[in-house]
């Protein structure tokens, strides 16, 4: 692409000759957009929204995943306008991302309280009919997305989420207004600005050297376990959360631990996983569970978990009583660690 900076030549530190990748025009774009409210109203003009009510994404069946449908504005509009409702309505909408041909996506849910609608939940049966589709979960979908649509309907469930919660503003009680793109909210009456929240949250893969521990949360599926995770205390660095949760959960010394990749994580409300592989000290493997906080913890062995990762997920009770042991699904970063402890394993246990 040859453009040059021209959609932000009045910011002069972004002023250079050099053609700008696609990549780089697409986030001047976005950030364009969050900047100017009136350049954000135009791309809703041409742009694409998806629809949720009450949290729940708008999700086509095809084979055997979901797609996850859009719609124009005049649609939209359209749609709106046959329930009865005020396209004002669209005004709720939050922007999400948008194409390399930069068609900006929204994200709306016509089943959360509204101050453009005196009905703020559209009727769904009605609106599913019309829109053929369904309303589900994102908890019970998210594995069936592909991971473009994942990505983007959890970062978006995220968003309205976090609109919803913060309607008024926590200094004054007064309504807080959001710009149109959704990217912060004003208090009109003391200009305090809020800015979308997530919680950060650390995922360790902790290792004996052959082994990996694995543990399980009552509130997981059947024969599901993954890697510790925790949230970040407020004033702790990813090393602290990682040292505590380890020694709260397992009861285990952590001697050195290596950052290997980081996921937004829709649940509960939104979170920044980062995920860690870390050892702990030879000699100091025994586990004490903390059944506050997890059913049960183990150490597995190299060939165990190799089978496990190829193992789909099954709740199917074995005929002794037991359950299989499974991991997490591949789109989650649970999954993409252990994989590559188990690939690091495999390499370090080939002969030179
Ligand atoms: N993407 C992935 O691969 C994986 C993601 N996860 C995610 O990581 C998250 C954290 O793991 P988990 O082991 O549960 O965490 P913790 O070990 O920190 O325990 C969870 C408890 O911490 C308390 N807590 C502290 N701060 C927060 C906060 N900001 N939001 C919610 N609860 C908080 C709550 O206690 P109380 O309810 O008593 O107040 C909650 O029940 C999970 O919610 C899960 O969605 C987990 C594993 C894999
Ligand atoms: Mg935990």
């Amino acid at each position: 692409m040859f453009l040059y900076c021209g959609i932000a030549c009045r910011r002069k530190f972004f002023w250079c000759y050099r053609p700008l990748s696609t990549y780089v025009t697409k986030t001047r774009y976005l950030f364009e957009l969050k900047e100017d409210d009136d350049a954000c109203k135009k791309a809703q003009q041409t742009g694409v929204f998806y629809l949720f009510h009450g949290l729940a994404p708008l999700l086509q069946t095809s084979a055997h995943q979901y797609l996850a449908p859009r719609h124009s504005l005049l649609e939209l509009e359209r749609l709106l306008g046959k329930f009865g409702q005020d396209a004002q309505r669209i005004e709720d909408s939050v922007l999400i991302g948008c194409s390399e041909q930069q068609e900006a996506w929204f994200a709306l849910d016509l089943g959360l309280d509204s101050s453009f609608s005196i009905s703020a939940s559209l009727h769904k049966p009605e609106m599913e009919t019309e829109l053929k589709g369904s309303f589900i979960e994102l908890r019970k979908a998210l594995f069936q997305l592909n991971a473009r649509d994942a990505s983007m309907l959890s970062t978006a469930q995220a968003l309205l989420r976090w609109h919803d919660a913060h309607q008024f503003c926590s200094r004054s009680g007064q309504p807080t207004k959001k710009n149109v793109a959704g990217s912060k909210r004003v208090c009109p009456s003391n200009n305090i600005i809020y800015y979308p929240q997530m919680a950060p949250v650390v995922i360790t893969l902790v290792s004996d050297g052959t082994r990996c521990l694995l543990a399980r949360q009552s509130s997981f599926p059947k024969g599901m376990y993954s890697a510790l995770a925790g949230f970040c205390d407020i004033g702790e660095s990813v090393e602290e959360t990682i040292r505590r949760e380890v020694a709260e959960e397992v009861g285990l010394e952590v001697e050195s631990l290596q950052y290997y990749a980081s996921q937004h994580w829709p649940f509960p409300s939104g979170s920044l996983m980062i995920a860690c592989h870390a050892t702990v000290k030879p000699g100091q493997t025994e586990i004490q569970v903390n059944l506050r906080e997890l059913e049960t913890a183990a150490w597995f062995s190299h060939d165990e978990v190799a089978t496990a990762l190829k193992r789909k997920g099954s709740y199917t009770q074995q005929q002794n009583g037991t359950f299989p042991f499974w991991l997490p699904p591949k789109l989650a970063i649970s999954h993409q660690l252990i994989k590559e402890w188990v690939e690091k394993q495999t390499c370090s246990s080939l002969p030179a």
